[in-house]
C-alpha cells in the first residue's frame, strides 16, 4: 500500500495497531507517522518499529491518508477540533473508541468526512486481533479495502452493521480482559496444585490458545469440543459442574452485556 497511515495516541491500541501494522509489512515504516502526548511511548515505538514521530497532531493530519484517531474517547472533541480544517480532501478517518458512532464523528468535523468505524483488540500487537468494521457512505470499496487489509494484516476482521458494534465491544474489543483473569485464576489453581507461577501461566495460556484454536479450525459446537474432554466419571465433568454451580455462564454473559450497556451509555451525548 502506498498511502501514509497516521496514528493520534500511542497508546495501549495505537501502539498495539502500530506494532502488528508494521510487523506484517503490508507498509514500510516510514509510511506510518504518529502523535501523542506521551513522548516516551512515541520513542519507544520509533525505536522499536522505525515509524515516524510528528511534531504535533496537525502534522499528522496534513500528512494521512488514512488517518486513526486512537485516543480516549474524552478526548475526541479536542482532537477532532484541532485537526479538521488541516486533514487531507479525501482522507479517511479511522475511528476506534467505544462508544463513537459514524454520525458522532461527522457532526465533530462539522462537515461530511470519510469515517470508518472499527472496534480492534490488543491481540493485534501479536498479530492475532479480530475487528469488527463499519463505514459511512462516502467510503468507497477501495478505501475499505485499504481499511481492511490494514486489520487484516494483523488478525482477522469482518465487517457489520453498526448497530453491532456494541456487541463487538463486548465479544472481542473488551474480551482479551477477561480471557486474561481466566488464565490467571487457570494458573492460581494449578499453583494450588504445586505447580511452579510461570510455568503455570505457560500451561495456562497454550491450554487456551489450542482451545481456541479448535473452535476456528474445526468449526465444531464450542459444546461439543466440551464434552470431547469430559471422559464419564473423570476429571473434567467435575470441573464442569463446579462452574455450573458457580454461575459461570451466567457472569460471562452479564460481563459482555455490563460492557455493551457501558458502550450504549457512552454512546449518549452527555449533559452540560
Ligand atoms: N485498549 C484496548 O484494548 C482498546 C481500546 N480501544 C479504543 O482505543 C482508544 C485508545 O485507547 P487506549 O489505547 O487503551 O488508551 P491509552 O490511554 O493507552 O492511549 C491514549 C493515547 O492518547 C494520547 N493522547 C491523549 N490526549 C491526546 C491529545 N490531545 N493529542 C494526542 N494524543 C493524545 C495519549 O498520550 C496516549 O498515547 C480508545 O478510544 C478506546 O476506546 C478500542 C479497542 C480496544
Ligand atoms: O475499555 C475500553 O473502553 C476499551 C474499549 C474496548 C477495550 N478497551
Amino acid at each position: 500500500m502506498k498511502k501514509t497511515i497516521g496514528f493520534i495516541g500511542s497508546g495501549n491500541m495505537g501502539g498495539a495497531i502500530i506494532g502488528g501494522l508494521v510487523g506484517s509489512a503490508l507498509v514500510a515504516p516510514n509510511q506510518v507517522i504518529v502523535s501523542s502526548q506521551d513522548n516516551e511511548s512515541l520513542q519507544a515505538l520509533k525505536e522499536q518499529h522505525g515509524i515516524r514521530i510528528a511534531a504535533d497532531n496537525r502534522q499528522v493530519a496534513v500528512e494521512s491518508d488514512i488517518l486513526f484517531l486512537a485516543v480516549k474517547p474524552n478526548v475526541y472533541t479536542v482532537v477532532i477540533d484541532e485537526i479538521k480544517t488541516s486533514i487531507k480532501e479525501n482522507v479517511v478517518i479511522v475511528t476506534i473508541a467505544a462508544g463513537k458512532s459514524l454520525s458522532d464523528i461527522e457532526e465533530r468535523f462539522g462537515r461530511k468526512v470519510k469515517v470508518v468505524r472499527a472496534m480492534p483488540n490488543t491481540p493485534a500487537l501479536v498479530g492475532e486481533g479480530m475487528t469488527g468494521i463499519c463505514a459511512n457512505e462516502l467510503v468507497n470499496v477501495a478505501e475499505l479495502t485499504d481499511v481492511k487489509n490494514i486489520f487484516d494484516s494483523f488478525g482477522r476482521s469482518e465487517m457489520v452493521s453498526e448497530y453491532m458494534m456494541d456487541a463487538v465491544t463486548g465479544v472481542s474489543g473488551s474480551s482479551p480482559a477477561l480471557v486474561f483473569m481466566f488464565i490467571e485464576s487457570l494458573a492460581d489453581g494449578a499453583v494450588r496444585g504445586g505447580m511452579p507461577r510461570q510455568q503455570a501461566y505457560k500451561f495456562a495460556a497454550q491450554a487456551v490458545l489450542g482451545s481456541a484454536k479448535m473452535v476456528l479450525e474445526t468449526g465444531k459446537h464450542p459444546g461439543e469440543l466440551k464434552d470431547m474432554v469430559c471422559s464419564p466419571g473423570g476429571t473434567t465433568i467435575e470441573a464442569v459442574a463446579e462452574l455450573e454451580k458457580n454461575g459461570f455462564r451466567s457472569a460471562v454473559i452479564s460481563a459482555v452485556q455490563t460492557t455493551i450497556d457501558k458502550s450504549i451509555a457512552m454512546s449518549k451525548p452527555k449533559e452540560n
